[in-house]
């Protein structure tokens, strides 16, 4: 296969001299028309601390790539801020910023008979839509993550902007005052990167380093430091090496190399949106994986790190303390990891562990020894039950009991139950419904970071549940139950919870439940109604008709499996 596979279409032979006569205004010469030429799928952005650093590393990677014999080309991706966006109806259009990153670069590679492409992202939405674009193109392809921010400090203690997201809570409850509130806003976040805590950006950056789809060590260096732009020249070069030898997405993106995906996650105490998230990359891959997948791998692996947001460092810290190549050989010696998975590099991941000592080191708290986790077991479970006959998927860590029963206190969206949480109107012992932001309802599940915090800030975080069909931030925890499926849009039993019904969030059991007998169910269904659509065109109202159900991934091309 020659390393122009798919642009020759473009460059060669007479019909294609208009062709030719283009790429030599961008600047190609007579020598560079049987070079592969590679896209840079760039998510530079200045709307948001997670993408604004991304433009020098496209120029890097433009580089590297240049070096090592290809063609680059740069392109323009999205991206939604789900900080800055937190809370908003603007929100919504977070999770469908995944399919539109993924749909253009596919819309770009494709259109342009690209023969690889490199991708940089930065904020959340950045890693899983550029990763079903290359599982789906399957074209040689290699994601680069922007890098972590760095964290923020007020008087020797660490912050991120989830500090801040408590920080509106714990003011709420009467616990800080206003100068207190306002320094950590001032303070939280100090430069470029993307959120520092093992939230769903570092989350995603870590799976896919675990995965072989990013170079090893890249996924928790700073956006800032001069490791991050050098890391990028270097996976320039090791793309076109890659298109070399015709290695592709799907021969590394296999079932066994998002099993170790998944067990990095566990092990990290990554975000619940990696199970969304996977879900729709296995489907672009064409890999058999379902929900019930990550209880397998949860109950197997252990929680290794002491990472926010209920523990205490932050992904800088992990890259010190010898990232995640330390936890994926901890991993693989304890027979959780698949060694034979190949990564970007050609080489497998037992290869590329080869250097990597089997127990972290001992001057450092953030990886824990194999004999001491965090965790026994992983901390994202799948609950089922006549709440969720589809699935939902929980996060028990930072709390004393993964176990509840309680009133409903039910809304039928964020702000409702974020004004109650503030008003002090739910107390402990409550269980808070927040219904009608499902894939469809929403649409587009918001993360309900705000809800949760102000639980956490008010001190509710072990004695209050909160379930809902929507997402959650990778900044949440305490007893939270999402991605509740069948969402209350398509009439799920979510939708027919009314207040001071008894709800049981069991994690240990697995369980989510309604605490009413199936016959009052089916009187409720009978009467239930579905309601108008809150949009009816434009973007949202085109998702909101394609979107499949949160237990498939929330995929917007279910009926065309490859
Ligand atoms: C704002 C955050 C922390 O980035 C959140 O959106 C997440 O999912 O982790
Ligand atoms: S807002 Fe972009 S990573 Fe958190
Ligand atoms: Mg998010």
């Amino acid at each position: 296969m020659s390393e122009n596979w798919r642009s020759k279409v473009v460059t060669e032979g007479v019909q294609r001299s208009p062709n030719r006569a283009m790429l030599r205004a961008v600047g190609f010469g007579d020598g560079d028309f049987s070079k592969p030429i590679v896209g840079v799928a760039s998510a530079h952005s200045t709307i948001t601390p997670c993408n604004m650093g991304i433009a020098p590393l496209a120029a890097e990677a433009e580089a590297g790539i240049r070096l090592a014999g290809g063609m680059p080309q740069i392109f323009g991706t999205i991206t939604i801020s789900d900080g800055i966006s937190m809370g908003t109806e603007g929100m919504k259009y977070s999770l469908v910023s995944r399919d539109v990153i993924a749909d253009s670069i596919e819309t770009v590679c494709n259109g342009q008979s690209m023969d690889g492409v490199l991708a940089i992202g930065g904020c959340d939405k950045n890693m899983p839509g550029a990763m079903i674009a290359m599982a789906r193109m399957n074209i040689p392809a290699l994601f680069v993550y922007g890098g972590t921010i760095k964290p923020g400090n007020l008087a020797g203690e660490d912050l991120t902007v989830v500090s801040s997201f408590e920080a509106v809570g714990q003011y709420s409850a009467g616990k800080i005052d206003e100068a207190r509130l306002t320094a950590v806003e001032r303070n939280a976040c100090p430069g470029a990167g993307s959120c520092g805590g093992m939230f769903t950006a570092n989350t995603m950056s870590s799976a896919f380093e675990a995965m072989g789809m990013s170079l090893m060590y890249s996924s928790t260096m700073s956006a800032a430091d001069s490791e991050k732009a050098e890391n990028t020249a270097l996976a320039g070069k090791v793309l076109v090496e890659a298109i070399r030898h015709n290695l592709r997405p799907r021969d590394i993106i296999t079932r066994q190399s998002i099993e170790n995906a998944i067990a990095v996650i566990m092990a990290v105490g990554g975000s619940t949106n990696a199970v969304l998230h996977f879900l729709a990359i296995a489907h672009s891959a064409g890999v058999d994986l379902k929900l019930d997948d990550f209880e397998t791998i949860r109950a197997r692996v252990p929680v290794l790190c002491d990472l926010k947001p209920s523990g205490r460092y932050v992904a800088t810290d992990l890259h010190r303390a010898g990232g995640i190549p330390q936890v994926m050989k901890m991993l693989l010696n304890h027979g959780l990891l698949h060694g034979d998975c190949l990564t970007i590099t050609g080489e497998t991941i037992a290869e590329r562990l080869k250097q990597v000592p089997d127990e972290p080191s001992p001057d450092q708290d953030i990886i824990r020894p194999w004999s001491n986790p965090m965790y026994a077991t992983g901390h994202l479970a799948i609950l089922k039950g006549n709440l969720a006959t589809e699935g939902a998927v929980a996060k028990i860590t930072g709390i004393k009991k993964a176990q509840i029963t309680g009133p409903a206190r039910v809304f039928d969206s964020e702000e409702a139950c974020l004004e109650a949480i503030l008003a002090r109107k739910i107390v402990a012992g409550d269980v808070i419904v927040v219904r009608y932001e499902g894939p469809k309802g929403g649409p587009g599940m918001r993360e309900m970071l705000a809800p949760t915090s102000a639980i956490i800030g008010a001190g509710l975080g072990d004695s209050v549940g909160l379930i809902t069909d929507g997402r959650f931030s990778g900044g949440t925890y305490g007893v939270v139950v999402g991605h509740v499926a069948p969402e209350a849009y398509v009439g799920g039993a979510i939708a027919l919870v009314q207040e001071n019904d008894s709800i049981t969030i069991d994690a240990a059991a697995r369980l989510l439940q309604v605490n009413v007998s199936d016959e009052e169910l089916a009187l409720r269904r009978a009467a239930w109604q579905k309601p108008k659509p809150r949009y009816t065109s434009g973007v949202l109202a085109k998702y909101a008709t394609l979107v499949s159900s949160s237990s498939l991934g929330a995929v917007t091309d279910l009926h065309v499996s490859p």
